[in-house]
């Protein structure tokens, strides 16, 4: 196959770490199935990912952020671009934190772009020093998790590249599903690349001539339209160029993406996280991946930009380009694990704010699984607002039992398995007071590997909990994701192991059970206005294993 000579490296890492597994599997479960050796398609996008992962041992890793700002009236402009791009992914940080980067300009004509990136968090990256040469009127930033490229600085982004007709960046979130089949094409046309990235790849394929040519200059919708002819998912962009952003959304929505304005000071007091409003005019526009950040910028939550849409900002506003069809007229596919996990709670997708979202999954799983108890509680942090949920659906009180220290951080790179669960208690810490002689029904919004759930019920075990009846805010997660999300493989996923009940057995829960697909496509949907329109739809592939689209080689 084509792939095993670009990835032989990555084959014998990921051999070596799937071996690593099935000893593992061998030696601990008895309910190991054969059918498990088999070598599947659904862990070869993994080769391509960071060997780093491999030290991953809880939840689900994010994808990346995307930021961009420009100024309206007059230029120079009064608006610090580059601070305001940093809060931005500042914002967005919990989507990716592996490395950082922005590129402004001052929007000239073939206008110099000024660039800094690095690896780590935002606020390792960016200084007063480095902040202070990012001059301009307008500019792009990301916030990285690798998925198709290793965690290194030449792959941070944004990337740019220099064309005939001028600098250009490119920030991207996702990953796309063709990848292999676009790099051959692009090679085939005299392109050469220097890195594994897909986009690096995307950022190439923008500086090829459009099929119908161009009469004056570079005609970048007509560039755009193009890539997404070529690409049909997985990607949220930012491009930049001369004196433009462009935003784009792949056609099925997989991955979002939000427009905000930035308001005179004063009209602030009217502050509202619902649609833009008319107080005061825009003294600039910013595109993020969500909305999170935007009240801390001074900026308003306007619109999401539509599934298949390009957006052109400049400093005289926001206008649609187009909007390209999906194949087939097939149905939207955004991301529900946005919902379940990725996103922050106070960001707003389809007009609905996420921690709204999650308390209804909670009142679903409620009337889905409900169970006699004393107490409803969460593991911090993500299981909180499903759990506020279950209380209310249930009429059992809401209550802490775990505490969570923020200062751990990543349960990863420890040497034995041993140390790495206890990483995973390290974390937490039980409320002794609120757990003693309780029947508690503990919350989480997703189960993975199985790591974090089992250390949690041994201390509340040994906290004096009476009961413990686990109750998940998503259904059992069964397959890979290869559009941006570092899903383990499927062999890692505990729930292809073990089914409910055994699982329950496994981690010591008196009970555990899952929200059912169809209670969390209703959950999510309960309060999107247009629900009924056949447009509307979720990606849910990696709980029901249908794709919006195949991974192609
Ligand atoms: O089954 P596992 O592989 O152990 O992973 C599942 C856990 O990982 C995530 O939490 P995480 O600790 O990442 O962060 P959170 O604070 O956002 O919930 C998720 O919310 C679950 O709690
Ligand atoms: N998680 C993402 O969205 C990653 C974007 C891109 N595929 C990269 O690896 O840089
Ligand atoms: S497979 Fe899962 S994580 Fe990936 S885009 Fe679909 S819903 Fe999101
Ligand atoms: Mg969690």
């Amino acid at each position: 196959m084509i792939v095993c000579a670009l990835v032989s490296e990555r084959t014998r890492k990921y051999t070596v770490r799937r071996s690593r597994w099935l000893t593992r599997t061998r030696d601990h479960s008895s309910h190991f199935s054969p059918l498990l050796f088999r070598l599947s398609l659904d862990y070869l996008p993994t080769l391509f990912r960071d060997a780093t992962t491999e030290y991953y041992t809880t939840g689900l890793t994010h994808e990346c952020g995307v930021f961009g700002c420009i100024a309206t009236g007059e230029w120079p402009s009064q608006i610090d671009v580059a601070q305001v791009i940093t809060l931005g992914l500042v914002a967005l940080q919990h989507r990716g934190q592996e490395s950082a980067g922005i590129v402004t300009t001052a929007g000239e004509e073939r206008g110099r772009f000024f660039v800094h990136k690095g690896m780590g968090l935002i606020n390792n990256v960016f200084n007063d020093e480095s902040m202070k040469k990012l001059k301009g009127n307008l500019g792009i930033g990301h916030t990285r998790y690798s998925t198709s490229a290793a965690s290194e600085e030449v792959n941070c982004q944004p990337f740019v590249v220099h064309t005939a007709h001028g600098p250009l960046a490119v920030a991207h979130n996702g990953e796309l599903v063709n990848c292999s089949a676009l790099r051959r094409w692009v090679l085939a046309r005299g392109v050469g690349l220097s890195t594994l990235s897909d986009s690096e790849l995307i950022t190439q394929s923008l500086c090829l001539n459009p099929p119908d040519g161009e009469l004056d200059g570079a005609d970048w919708p007509a560039r755009i339209k193009h890539l997404m002819q070529l690409a049909p998912l997985s990607y949220s962009l930012v491009i930049m160029f001369g004196d433009k952003i462009y935003g784009v959304r792949d056609p099925y929505g997989n991955r979002p993406l939000c427009i905000g304005k930035i308001l005179p000071l004063a009209s602030h007091n009217t502050s509202t996280l619902t649609n833009g409003g008319t107080s005061g005019d825009a003294e600039g526009w910013v595109i993020s991946s969500e909305s999170c950040g935007f009240l801390s910028i001074g900026a308003r939550y306007e619109r999401e930009v539509l599934p298949g849409e390009i957006v052109e900002m400049t400093r005289e506003g926001v206008r649609t380009v187009c909007i390209v069809d999906r194949p087939d007229n097939k149905p939207q596919a955004f991301c529900i694990f946005e919902y379940v996990y990725f996103a922050r709670s106070d960001s707003i997708f389809e007009g609905q704010m996420v921690y709204s979202v999650r308390m209804q999954c909670g009142r679903m799983l409620a009337r889905e699984t409900y169970v006699e108890a004393d107490l409803v509680s969460s593991v911090p942090e993500s299981g909180t607002a499903a759990a506020h949920g279950f209380a209310q659906e249930s009429g059992i009180p809401f209550g802490e039992v775990l505490c969570k220290n923020r200062y751990v951080g990543r349960t990863f790179i420890q040497p034995s398995t041993r140390l790495r669960q206890l990483g995973v208690a390290k974390k937490f810490g039980a409320l002794s007071e609120n757990v003693k002689g309780r029947r508690i029904i503990l919350i989480d919004d997703s189960i993975v590997r199985g790591n974090t759930i089992g250390p949690i019920i041994k201390l509340l075990r040994d906290a004096g909990a009476k009961e413990v009846h686990i109750r998940i805010a998503s259904p059992p997660l069964k397959h890979p994701c290869y559009m941006g999300i570092n899903i383990p493989t499927s062999e890692e996923l505990i729930a292809n192991k073990l089914s409910p009940p055994l699982l329950a057995k496994h981690v010591g829960a008196d009970s555990l059970e899952y929200l059912s697909v169809d209670g969390l496509v209703q959950a999510v949907r309960q309060n999107i206005a247009n629900k009924e329109d056949a447009n509307i739809g979720h990606c849910t592939a990696c709980l029901t294993g249908e794709y919006p689209e195949k991974l192609q080689w």
